[in-house]
Parts: C-alpha cells; structure tokens; sequence
C-alpha cells in the first residue's frame, strides 16, 4: 500500500522553480517536467529603484502586474512566491521537486550542475568580484530559496559550464603564467546554457547531429558574447575572466585595450570601481548613444540619428570581427545562429551582421529574415554553403532539465 502511494507521489513531484537572478531583475519560472510546460513565468524589473515593476504570468490566465518600490532580490523573490501562491501553486507544495538556480560565476571548481551546500555558496561567494554584476543577486536568490524550501535540493547551473571544455590556447591570457594562476585569471566564458542549448536546437532545425557541426553562436541579449562550437563543445568564446569582455554589449564596453583602464587612472585620476563602473555600466550602446534597448537605437538611426548610427555601426562591426575570427577557428563553420532579444528580434541587426560577408559564404534572404517568429528557423537563402538561423535561447528551461536530471539522481 505505503510502497504504492510513494510511488504516486514520486510521480506527481515533477516541477522545478526556475530562478534567473540578474544585476536589477529576476526571471522566474514554474515547469511541470513531465511536459515541460510552464505553470507560471514572471518577471522583477528595476529591483532597489522606486519603479520596481514584477509581472506574472500564469499559463492559462492573463498577465498580473505590481508596481511600487522592491527594495532587494529578497522581496523580489518573496513578491514572486506571493503570485505563485494565489494561482495554488505556493513554493509550499509537494509537488516542487527542487528549485534550479542559474549562477554566473562558476570558476574553475564547477563543469556540471551542481546540488548547492554550504562549501558551494562559499565558493560562488568567492567568485564575487569576477561576476560583481551577477553572483550577489544568484547568492541572495539562493539564500531566500533556501529559506522558504530549505528541505528541498537547490541546484546551481554555471553560466561557465559549457565553456570549461576550451582547449588551453584559447582560455589563457599571454600574461606571466605564474601570477595568472595564482589569482586564476583565465577565459572563464559566459551564457553557457544558453549556448549549448541553442547549440543542440540548431543541430535539429539542420537535420544532423550536433557532433558533426561547426557552429558560431552569437547570444546578443543585453549581456551579449559569440561562442565558437565544434561538434557540440566550445572551443572559444568571446567572455573572458568576467562577462566584460568581447562584443559590444547594451552598457558593456567588451574588447579594450587594456592600457585604456591605466590611462584613466593616471590621467583622468579615477579609481578602479570608477573605471569598472564606467566600462560594465556606462558603456557599450548606453555610452555611445544613451540607448541600450536595440528597438529605440534602430528608430533613432531611422530618423537620421548619427549617435544611434555610430553606436549601431561600432556594434556591428565588433560582431563582425568576431564572426570572421570564429570562422578561422573553426576551419570549416556549418551554421552561425542568432540567439537572445536582439538576436532572436532583430533582423537590422542579423543582416548588418552578415553582409558582406558572402566571401565566407554567408548571406541572408532578406524575406526570411524579416519573418518573426518564436520557432527556430533558417533565414539563409536556398542553397547557402553555410546556414544562417534564429533560433531562441530558453536558459530557464535548460536550467529546469538540469535540475530535474540531478534531483532525480
Ligand atoms: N523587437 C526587438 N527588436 C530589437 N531588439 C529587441 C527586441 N526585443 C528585445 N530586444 C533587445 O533585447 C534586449 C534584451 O535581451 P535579453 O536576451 O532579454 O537580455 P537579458 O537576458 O540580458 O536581459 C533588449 O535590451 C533589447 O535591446
Ligand atoms: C553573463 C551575462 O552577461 O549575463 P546577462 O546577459 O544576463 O547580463
Ligand atoms: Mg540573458
């Protein structure tokens, strides 16, 4: 009888909560893994600003909005299990199996998902200032998960996972290997998840198996980095010690020369948390025009705006540099995927990208590139030697497959 009823209740156990703690925001996520379907999905924007706003969304119902100053991810987190808790689907249920954490900042110590202990939140603790934007609100997430649910398993799933097969040319730095190790400055890399998954989703929209595939992934979101993929494994990424370097991102500088953080030093006098702040957050598209979001930069570049036109032209010529260098690290590239908000949305930006670039084989038709769509999909013309494809990044589901595969174990 007991025996029976156990097993009924394993079975019924099959969702995971799905937190995605950014610098200002949570993207939260309820998933019933024997579908794979979401029972809720919400999001905290402005996090610590006056106009905090979270919006919830259950799966059959329509959006909720709050509005009104959420001082910290604690409250975010409390505010969101408050909403899940109104549709009865409170964090207090049987049926929540575990609660899956994306975390930034793995190190060198983490490759898999990972259950969380203390020795675990001591190391991403560690990993703070290599992540100063993102391991403190995954640490509070966690911490308040923990809090509410402190009897189920709490997963980490590491932004840097994916990356750690990078051959060692491509994750060091030419500096002296002596004081490189023992500060562990490497190429970490970043958006891991994300592109492994779009990795795995590109190979089914080509027909073939991930193993025999070379793929540039470019993840342009508000973070935004490339990652080249040879037969499912990264073997470069444009990411380095922290999520600063590479392209240009929506407030991120990415690729300086590393002489510019001196100059500012000495010459302008300023300290390194100034120069820090002024590279990870006054810069990118924001320092270049005063626009982050790619939708407001492309109207003002409509309307003859010639900040929005150099930021839009300096973007595009950095993702570029990274599809040729990428395309040499390969040898041979079957497919270069677009991925995350600008990438998944916006085909100015997919067809600035890739023109001119028909020496490589590379083009885009300009009919299917302005179809929009939540499906994957190719926007290359018939015949294109080399593939060029959308297709969406779903971090939160990964992160829930992950976790799920690990807290059955
Ligand atoms: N329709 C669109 N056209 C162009 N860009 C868009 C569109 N929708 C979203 N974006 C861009 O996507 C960005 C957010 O991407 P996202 O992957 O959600 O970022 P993050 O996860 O880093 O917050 C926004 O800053 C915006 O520039
Ligand atoms: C690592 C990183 O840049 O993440 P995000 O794009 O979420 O800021
Ligand atoms: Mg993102």
């Amino acid at each position: 009888m007991s025996t029976n009823r156990d097993t009924t209740t394993e079975e019924a156990a099959s969702r995971v909560l799905v937190l995605n703690s950014g610098s200002s925001s949570v993207k939260y996520q309820l998933l019933d893994m024997r579908d794979r379907s979401r029972l809720a999905t919400g999001l905290v924007e402005r996090i610590g600003e006056s106009s905090s706003r979270l919006v919830h969304t259950p799966q059959d119902g329509e959006p909720r909005e709050r509005t009104g100053r959420i001082a910290d991810h604690d409250q975010a987190l409390k505010a969101a299990a408050e909403e899940l808790a109104a549709d009865g689907l409170g964090l207090d249920s049987p049926e929540l199996v575990a609660i899956g954490h994306r975390v930034v900042h793995g190190g060198l110590k983490f490759s898999e998902p990972t259950v969380i202990t203390d020795e675990v939140l001591k190391e991403i603790e560690r990993l703070v200032p290599v992540a100063p934007l993102h391991n403190p609100a995954n640490i509070t997430g966690i911490r308040t998960a923990q809090a509410l649910r402190p009897d189920l398993p709490q997963v980490a799933v590491f932004d840097t996972a994916f990356h750690r097969s990078m051959p060692e040319h491509a994750a060091r730095y030419a500096i002296d290997v002596e004081t490189a190790d023992a500060h562990r400055i490497r190429r970490y890399g970043f958006h891991g998840t994300s592109h492994a998954y779009v990795s795995r989703r590109a190979a089914e929209l080509l027909g073939r198996p991930v193993e025999e595939l070379n793929l540039i992934v470019l993840h342009l979101g508000n973070g935004a980095s490339a990652s080249a993929v040879a037969g499912g494994k990264c073997v470069d990424t444009s990411m380095g010690l922290t999520p600063l370097e590479g392209l240009v991102m929506g407030t991120r500088s990415g690729d300086i020369d590393p002489a510019v953080t001196f100059h500012l030093k000495r010459v302008a006098g300023m300290s390194a948390d100034e120069i820090d702040a002024l590279l990870n957050q006054r810069s990118g598209l924001v320092g270049l025009c005063g626009d982050n979001d790619m939708r407001e930069i492309r109207r003002r570049v409509d309307e003859g705006d010639e900040r929005a036109a150099l930021a839009f032209a300096v973007y595009i010529h950095r993702l570029k540099k990274y599809i040729g260098a990428y395309a040499a690290v390969l040898g041979r590239v079957d497919a270069v995927v677009f991925t995350a908000g600008v990438g998944e949305n916006s085909a100015p930006v997919r067809e600035a990208a890739v023109a001119g670039l028909e020496g490589f084989g590379l083009a885009v038709d300009p009919g299917r590139n302005a179809v929009r769509s939540g499906e994957p999909r190719l926007i290359s013309p018939g015949g294109a030697r080399v593939a060029v494809a959308v297709v969406p990044t779903d971090e939160e589901l990964e992160i829930a497959r992950q976790t799920f595969a690990l807290a059955h174990n």
